[in-house]
């Protein structure tokens, strides 16, 4: 039986995305040293970008993994591209590997088994997730949906008095 669909909602702005991924950064620059950085793609790639800049990490490369085909719906992971044999010898130690969020765990699980002594970073971790990420920034719960900047746009709010779905 498949698991509800979270119906909280996350928004998160550049402006919060930028700050959290730096903060991760911060906190990721206490660990390593980190030799390259493995960036799930697609929504690794904001983070890896940001935190390459702040640790100074030049050497990049992607494992792109598409695990969510519909809005809020899991099914049929499917590895697209796989790591550099190279990148992945001695298990991926002094690898940073980066996602933007761990929900069930089962992305990070598969990169794990690849790179099992690689370092594995998110921005934002909900619980089944958590115990497969190494650092991350923000835990939200498992029925929260976090909406990405890359996700939205402005749109027009009416106003509390004529929203006729307001108390
Ligand atoms: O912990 P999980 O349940 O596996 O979910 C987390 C993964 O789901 C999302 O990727 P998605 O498959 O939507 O692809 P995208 O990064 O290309 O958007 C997200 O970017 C993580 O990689
Ligand atoms: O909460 C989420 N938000 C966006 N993408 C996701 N992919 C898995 N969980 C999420
Ligand atoms: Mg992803």
């Amino acid at each position: 039986m498949s698991s509800p669909k979270p119906d909280k909602a996350f928004p998160v702005s550049w402006d919060q995305f930028h700050r959290d991924a730096r903060a991760l950064a911060w906190r990721l620059s206490g660990s390593g040293p980190f030799n390259a950085i493995v960036c799930i793609t697609r929504g690794g790639l904001v983070p890896a970008a940001i935190i390459s800049r702040e640790l100074g990490i030049r050497m990049i490369e992607t494992v792109c993994i598409a695990s969510y085909h519909d809005y809020k719906t899991q099914s049929g992971l499917m590895v697209l591209k796989d790591i550099d044999d190279k990148l992945a010898e001695n298990g991926g130690e002094g690898i940073l590997v980066v996602d933007d969020l761990v929900d069930t765990g089962s992305t990070a699980r598969v990169v794990r088994e690849r790179l099992p002594k690689a370092h594995f970073a998110t921005v934002y971790a909900k619980p089944l997730g958590r115990p497969l990420v190494d650092t991350f920034i923000t835990e939200v719960s498992q029925d929260t949906w976090i909406y990405f900047p890359w996700d939205m746009g402005l749109a027009f709010q009416p106003p509390i008095a004529q929203d006729t779905t307001a108390g």
